[in-house]
This record gives C-alpha cells, structure tokens and sequence, in this order.
C-alpha cells in the first residue's frame, strides 16, 4: 500500500493550508520531516525541514496512528504556512521521502476499504462539502452519519437470517422439516419486502435536495419576465426594455428557496419570431422549460392570455401569475380572479409570490434535509433487492428462493460497497475532490 499525500485545503493564498498523509510509510515519513514524533493525536509546533536539513516551514503537526485515523492507517496532517512554495516544499520533500500525491477521494475510499465507513456514508461526506444551503447539510450529515448504512445492515441481517433458514430448509428437506419455518421463511421476505417498498415510496426528494432545483420564467413578450427575475434576486441580472423581444438567451441566476439551491432562468417571450435569432431564442425558453422541476408561467395583464404559455401550462408543473399588477388586477390577462398577481414595479405581490414558490419547492422536495436516499443509485440497489425478494416469493424451488435471497443480498451489498465492484468505488470517489 503507497503512503499519500494531498492539500485538504483549497489552494491559494491562505493563513494557514493542511497537507494529508496516509499509508504505511507515515511514521517514517513524519520522523523524516520534524524529527522525533509528536505524541499521538496532539498538536505539537516542529520544524519542518528537507534532506538536506534546510526548514521548509514552521508548523503544527499531528501524528494519528492507525487504525483509529480518517483512513484507518497510520495517517498525520501538517498544518503549514498557507503559501505555494510552502506547500511545494513539503509536498516535494515527502515525494523525496517515497510519498506519492493521493488521487481525487483517495482517503475517503481508503477509509471504506478500511471499514472504516460504508459507501454511503462517504458520498454523504463528499455531499457535506458540497452542501450549499442548510437543507442539503442536514441529508448530507444523515448520510455521512450511517444513516443509510444503518438502514441497510438491518435489512442485510434479516435477508441473512431469512437465507439461513431457507438453506436449513434445503438442506433437511427429506426428513420433512414443518412447514411451519417455510411459512415463516416467505412472511419474512413479504415483511422485508412490503418495509423496502414502503422506504422507496416515502422517501422522496432527497435527490432534489441534492441536485437542487431548475425552475424557469416563461410568457409572451413584454410579460415582464426579466422584470421579476430582477426583483426575486434584487439585482439587475438580466436586461429589461419596453421592446417585445428582449431577451433571447437564457439567463440564469441562483438563488436559495425552502433550504434547496435553485437555478431560475429567464427566457425569451413565446411568439412567432421575427427573425432567426428570435426564434432560436424561443427554442431555447421552451425547451427550457420542458426541462425546468418548475415553470413560473407570467400572463400580463395588459395583454390577452396567450396561447403559446397557456399549452406549455397544459403539460408541465407549474405556477401561474399575473404580471404588471399595476395594470388592473388579476383576472385581465387570462388569470383566474384570486390569483397570483405582481408587479415588478410596484413591488405588489412579490411576497405572496416567493412563498408561493416556496412551497412548490417544498412540495417538489418533501421530507427536505430528513430522507435517506439521496441518488439514484441507492433508490436503485433497492429496487434491485426488491425484485429479487419478488423472485424468492414466487420461486419453484427451495433451491431457487436461496439463489434470489442472495442475489438480494448481493444488491444490498452493492449499495454499501461491500460487493465490491470496483467500478462502483471508482464512479463514486470521481466526484470527489483531491485531499478528501
Ligand atoms: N484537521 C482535521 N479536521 C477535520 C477532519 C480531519 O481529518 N482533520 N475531518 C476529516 O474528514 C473531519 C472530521 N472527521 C473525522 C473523523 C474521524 C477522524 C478520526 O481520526 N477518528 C478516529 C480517532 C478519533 C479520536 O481522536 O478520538 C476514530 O474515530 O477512531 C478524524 C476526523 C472534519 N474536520
Ligand atoms: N407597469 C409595469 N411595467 C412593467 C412591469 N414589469 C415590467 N414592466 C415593463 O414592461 C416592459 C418589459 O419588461 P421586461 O421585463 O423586459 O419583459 P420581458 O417579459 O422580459 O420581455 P422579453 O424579454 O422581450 O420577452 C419594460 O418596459 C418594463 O419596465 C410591471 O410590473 N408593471
Ligand atoms: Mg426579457
């Protein structure tokens, strides 16, 4: 096993940058830079210095042991000067003492191969560092505190259990065991089944919480779309004008709505176009929003309802308003009388508007920050374990029913990284970032 190392923190211009190190060589490696070792797990102040005994910079050391480390080796961290030729320094000198630089995710995937923590548990660290809102911190500590890996051991455990009794049952079946453990054996796999299917239909949203939303402003021109993207940001992101055809490109901004991070895009007025840019421009709102969690659809209310926003309405979630309030009220442009009216002008129904947005967030993301499966893939090894158990009820033969409660087994172990696909680790860790 080689010895790593990695910065753990961000590069550049810093008070301080944390080198990583792990692997089997870390003892040698550390004695090598400042000496005799610190006291295991204590901060202690050492120079640091080359081969050649030159110091390469003054700076907290900290000796972690395996295998109670982030790894599970023998690991230390060197709290140094935040400056490149610092951390040059150091890094060139522990290449020279036979360290390499770790790869993207190299510690958290040594930590799983170590037990240390399952795969799940280490994409719920990988979304910790990528959490932007609060919301997206709390699954993300769920995760990365073992809440799926937990979920999942009990399932694992009681498939065991179940898979025992039905190899007892293989295995005596000429001496006619009661069917008394056949019954329990199948209201076993239809109890786990039924608690599987009931987890996968609850837990929704997480995904969203993750990836956060896309919603997108679409209307006829001159609806004020570019208007209301300005005031829900409070900024002049995108150009507004009194012509009808404005704006052609998408133009995106971010924004945080009930906790999830959101992209809102305004888009280019829905008409027939009266040149080809114009009409690329349409191509694009609208395939924007077919794509969108969220259309917000503005009907103006200086303007009859329009035909192109009122089809796009028909197909895609969506939440109506009526814009240029100041106008007359809700109702002129085609809306319902109670409605969602607002005027980027005047500022009239721009409260009631972002909490109605608000709550299409939450509705598109139940359970928000409180959820389990957080990707496809954990959604997906359930439903994987699910069929099998599926499989095991109706098989023909004991033999057959042990086959398919392994091959559960196997799905669950998959989730967790303990059938370990290689590829499985490799496509998980690529999302990480080098030092982690
Ligand atoms: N300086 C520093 N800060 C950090 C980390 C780190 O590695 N170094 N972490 C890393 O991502 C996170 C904290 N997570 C950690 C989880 C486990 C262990 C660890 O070594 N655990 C051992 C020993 C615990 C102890 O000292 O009592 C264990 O649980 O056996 C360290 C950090 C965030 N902050
Ligand atoms: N009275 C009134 N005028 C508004 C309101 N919102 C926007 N306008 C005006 O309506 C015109 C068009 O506004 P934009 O925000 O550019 O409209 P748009 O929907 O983005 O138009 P396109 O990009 O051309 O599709 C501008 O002159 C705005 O000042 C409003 O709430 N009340
Ligand atoms: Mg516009």
């Amino acid at each position: 096993m080689d010895t790593i190392f990695a910065l753990a923190t961000a590069p550049g211009r810093a008070a301080i940058a944390v080198l990583r190190l792990s692997g089997p060589g870390s003892r040698e490696m550390l004695a090598g830079l400042c000496g005799r070792l610190p006291t295991p797990r204590q901060a202690s102040l050492r120079r640091l210095r080359d081969a050649k005994g030159a110091v390469l910079d003054e700076a907290l050391v900290l000796w972690l042991p395996g295998p109670a480390s982030y790894t599970g080796e023998d690991s230390a961290e060197l709290h140094l000067h935040g400056g490149a030729a610092v951390v040059e320094g150091v890094g060139a000198a522990l290449v020279a003492l036979g360290a390499r630089p770790a790869e993207a995710g190299e510690f958290t995937r040594r930590a799983v191969l170590n037990g240390r923590m399952d795969l799940t548990a280490a994409e719920g660290v990988i979304d910790l560092i990528e959490a932007e809102t609060a919301t997206q911190r709390r699954q993300a500590l769920r995760l990365a505190g073992g809440g799926l890996a937990a979920l999942s051991a009990s399932w694992s455990d009681r498939l065991a259990d179940l898979l025992a009794r039905q190899e007892a049952l293989i295995e005596f079946e000429d001496e006619g065991l009661p069917g008394a453990l056949e019954r329990e054996v199948a209201a076993g796999i239809e109890a786990l089944a039924g608690e599987m299917a009931a987890r996968l239909a609850g837990d929704v949203g997480g995904e969203r919480v993750r990836e956060g939303l896309s919603i997108a402003i679409l209307g006829p021109p001159n609806a004020g779309k570019s208007s209301l993207l300005n005031a829900l940001v409070g900024r002049e992101a995108a150009i507004v004008s009194a012509r009808a055809g404005t704006t052609r490109d998408v133009v995106e901004v971010r924004m945080v709505l009930a906790g999830l991070p959101v992209v809102l895009a305004d888009t280019a007025g829905l008409r027939e176009a009266a040149d080809e840019v114009e009409a690329e421009g349409v191509r694009r709102a609208l395939g924007r929003g077919e794509e969108a969690d969220l259309v917000l659809a503005l009907l103006p209310c200086d303007a009859p309802p329009d035909p192109a926003t009122l089809a796009l309405l028909a197909r895609r979630p969506c939440l109506v308003v009526a814009s240029k309030a100041d106008f007359g009220g809700a109702g002129s442009g085609g809306m319902p009388a109670g409605g969602l009216a607002v005027s980027a002008r005047t500022g009239a129904g721009m409260d009631e508007l972002r909490r109605a947005l608000e709550a299409e967030v939450a509705r598109l993301a139940p359970g928000a920050g409180e959820t389990l499966l957080a990707r496809p893939r954990h959604r997906a090894a359930i439903r994987d374990a699910l069929g099998w158990l599926a499989e095991a009820s109706k098989a023909p033969l004991p033999e057959l029913r042990a086959d398919a409660l392994r091959e559960a087994l196997r799905a669950l172990g998959r989730l967790t990284g303990r059938v370990g696909a290689e590829e499985i680790l490799d496509r998980v860790f690529a999302e990480f970032c080098i030092g982690k």
